[in-house]
């Protein structure tokens, strides 16, 4: 079928996670629906640079060629970040985040779901869709996972010894070990991270192949149109009746807009995610009347709350030496001619025991302040943990893990190995935005990411980052801090940053002669290991903290975590959709994606983008007159392996 200037029953515009479980769940349910699944990135499939897990850090590269993401920045500079710019790269894939996130898999607790405060929206009615999903793949004690469905989830195909070591020095800190705090209850622990990662293929678990390609292997009512950028929805009245789109790249026909349409005879669902969505919508005339108004666009639905309450996790990233007997991905990562040709062979031939079958965040812990913590948290923070955590118990403060290796731009780095601690606050109380600037599609909105534009956000992140320092000090593998990944210390505080110590830098570097030269300030070397000593809490002074506040307003970055532009919520309250997930003031469109939450989720976001997608798989097919077919079609894992390698090896460079 030629996507442009056709008709079919269903239109699903944009084939992220929600998407594509959308169009993979509805056309399977009834071979004779016609459904198309218009996609403005291009096709995942049998993409090395998708399916194999070790390679996401270059997903964000943006060197011109790599065309996985779109890179929301700031539209101005952010007096709450010093003057900086946030940068929030989206997907631009079919699969969406899912064919380049980091593949680590954590759920939401049940607190958030049931905080939707929705009909038909409470963690218990949600647990069998959480359940219709996944592919479980580990051992479980709790019965909260699936085992039949077309996501899988393992542990990868290998752990590093560093994970273990993470987790003991966890422990030693007060944060308990447990086999899965991903039970939608736990809110302090820690345990082996899983990831989306099929443990027999070692490949990723991408929502395109696990939902799409597994139907359209076998049927033949599902189409897909790549490198479609939908425009906008057509409305004749209120009632959406298709959509626009456009090419991904208007450098022909004088810059005009040239659209292709293609009508839907029954709906349309946007699951363009939080970014997305809400700019299909102010250009299809729904959105806040003034704005539309200003852009000559003509209003249907008058709908302020559109592209409002954007919702992030705030990342801060803090980067340790570890022993030279380490393994970590760095040489890897830095490029390293012989390690990348033993790596990928080792993939290719075993890809189910691969270091590559994994994304090497092995482990990680979610954590709640004690009382006493809490006493240090100002007040910003302890009037928001009064009215939003404090009878929650499911909710984590904030998430932390581990990485074997600098995520870092390697030619920034000195030699020698690291480890990575991710800091993420999971419900910020800031909040942003993003609204079009024109009715044209291929102009930049306005982007404004709110990050840091509440006080309370600064007292978790400040917390964490002091939990993570006493996690690594505390790690046998521990070798130093590299101080360029750190707040600016006085150099007199007992809190300033120790770099390497000179024991591993000289068996590092054995014939270096400069070697722990006496520079002045420039290096402050860690004590050398002694596996006996016992290692008190560094002691910050509030100039200190003000170190720390500085360093998160200069890095705190997104988490890739976006949701919220398009709120499930009551339409005097701002909300966008009703609780079937309907825009108000139209007919026959949906929104599913990240974009309906009303609030934040505790987690890494795509366990809760494919729930969202069965939940509105689901609300359609009612809709429909159809029903859901479970287990869903068979998984395709082309291309299939054969246990030897295949020609020549993969390329590093595209
Ligand atoms: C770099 C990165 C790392 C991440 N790491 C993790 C992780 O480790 N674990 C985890 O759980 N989550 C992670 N996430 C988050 C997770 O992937 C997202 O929450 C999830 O993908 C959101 O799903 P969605 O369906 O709402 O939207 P998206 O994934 O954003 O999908 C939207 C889709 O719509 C398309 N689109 C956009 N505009 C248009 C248009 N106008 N027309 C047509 N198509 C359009 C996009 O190309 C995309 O395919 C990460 C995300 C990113 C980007």
């Amino acid at each position: 079928m030629r996507p442009q200037d056709t008709e079919v029953d269903v239109v699903v515009a944009g084939g992220g996670p929600a998407g594509c479980v959308v169009a993979g769940r509805l056309a399977y349910a009834d071979p004779n629906l016609q459904v198309m699944l218009v996609e403005g990135g291009s096709n995942n499939r049998d993409d090395p640079w998708v399916y194999r897990p070790g390679i996401y850090p270059r997903n964000m590269q943006r060197d011109g060629i790599n065309e996985k993401a779109t890179f929301y920045v700031d539209t101005k500079e952010s007096s709450y970040m010093r003057g900086r710019k946030s940068i929030v790269p989206c997907a631009n894939i079919l699969g969406g985040g899912s064919s380049i996130n980091f593949q680590m898999y954590t759920r939401a607790s049940a607190s958030d779901w049931d905080d939707f405060k929705t009909e038909g929206w409470t963690a218990e009615d949600l647990k069998p869709l959480m359940k219709r999903l996944e592919n479980y793949q580990k051992p479980c004690n709790n019965d909260t996972h699936g085992y039949d469905g077309p996501i899988s989830i393992s542990n990868g195909g290998s752990i590093t010894p560093l994970a273990w070591d993470f987790l003991r020095a966890a422990d030693a800190i007060g944060v308990p070990y447990s086999d899965d705090i991903q039970d939608l209850d736990t809110a302090h622990g820690s345990e082996i991270w899983a990831k989306y990662i099929n443990r027999h293929t070692g490949r990723r678990s991408d929502a395109a192949t696990a939902y799409v390609h597994s139907v359209m292997d076998i049927q033949t009512n599902l189409h897909l149109s790549v490198n479609s950028r939908v425009s906008r929805v057509i409305f004749e009245g209120t009632k959406a009746v298709g959509v626009a789109f456009v090419g991904p790249r208007n450098r022909v026909h004088a810059g005009q807009v040239r659209e292709h349409i293609v009508r839907a005879r029954k709906c349309v669902v946007l699951s363009s995610g939080t970014l997305g969505t809400p700019q299909i919508l102010e250009r299809s005339g729904v959105g806040n009347a003034q704005i539309l108004k200003g852009l000559d666009i003509k209003v249907v639905s008058d709908l302020p709350g559109v592209g409002e309450q954007y919702q992030d996790h705030y990342t801060t990233l803090s980067i340790y030496r570890v022993s030279n007997e380490s393994v970590t991905t760095d040489d890897f990562l830095r490029g390293d001619k012989e390690t990348q040709e033993r790596l990928f062979a080792q993939w290719e031939t075993s890809p189910e025991k691969a270091l590559l079958s994994s994304n090497c965040i092995d482990a990680g812990f979610k954590i709640r302040p004690t009382e006493e913590e809490l006493k240090e948290m100002g007040p910003e923070f302890n009037q928001l943990w009064n009215t939003y955590f404090k009878d929650k118990p499911d909710k984590p403060v904030m998430f932390g893990s581990i990485v074997s290796g600098a995520y870092a731009d390697h030619s920034l780095l000195p030699p020698g190995k690291y480890i990575t601690m991710f800091q993420y606050l999971e419900y910020p109380a800031s909040r942003g935005k993003i609204h079009i600037s024109s009715a044209n599609p291929y102009v930049e909105p306005h982007f404004d990411s709110g990050f840091m534009n509440n006080k309370a956000d600064f007292a978790p992140i400040r917390w964490s980052y002091k939990k993570c320092r006493e996690v690594a000090r505390r790690m046998d593998a521990f070798r130093g801090e590299l101080t360029s990944h750190h707040p600016h210390f006085h150099p007199a505080s007992p809190a300033a940053v120790r770099d390497i110590d000179i024991q591993t830098a000289k068996q590092m570097l054995p014939n270096g002669l400069t070697v722990g030269i006496h520079m002045g300030t420039w290096h402050r070397p860690s004590e050398p290991y002694d596996p006996k000593r016992v290692i008190d809490d560094i002691v910050y002074t509030p100039e200190d903290d003000k170190a720390i506040d500085d360093w998160i307003a200069d890095h705190v970055e997104t988490t890739w975590h976006s949701l919220g532009t398009c709120a499930m919520k009551p339409r005097e309250e701002g909300g966008v959709v009703d609780k079937r997930l309907n825009v108000y003031g139209t007919q026959n469109l949906k929104c599913v994606d990240l974009s309906i939450c009303p609030d934040n989720l505790g987690t890494n976001t795509y366990s809760s983008a494919l729930l969202v997608g069965e939940k509105g798989a689901d609300l359609l097919a009612e809709d429909l007159g159809l029903k859901v077919r479970v287990p869903h079609a068979p998984v395709p894992h082309a291309p299939v392996q054969t246990g030897k390698r295949a020609g020549p090896l993969p390329r590093f460079a595209a």
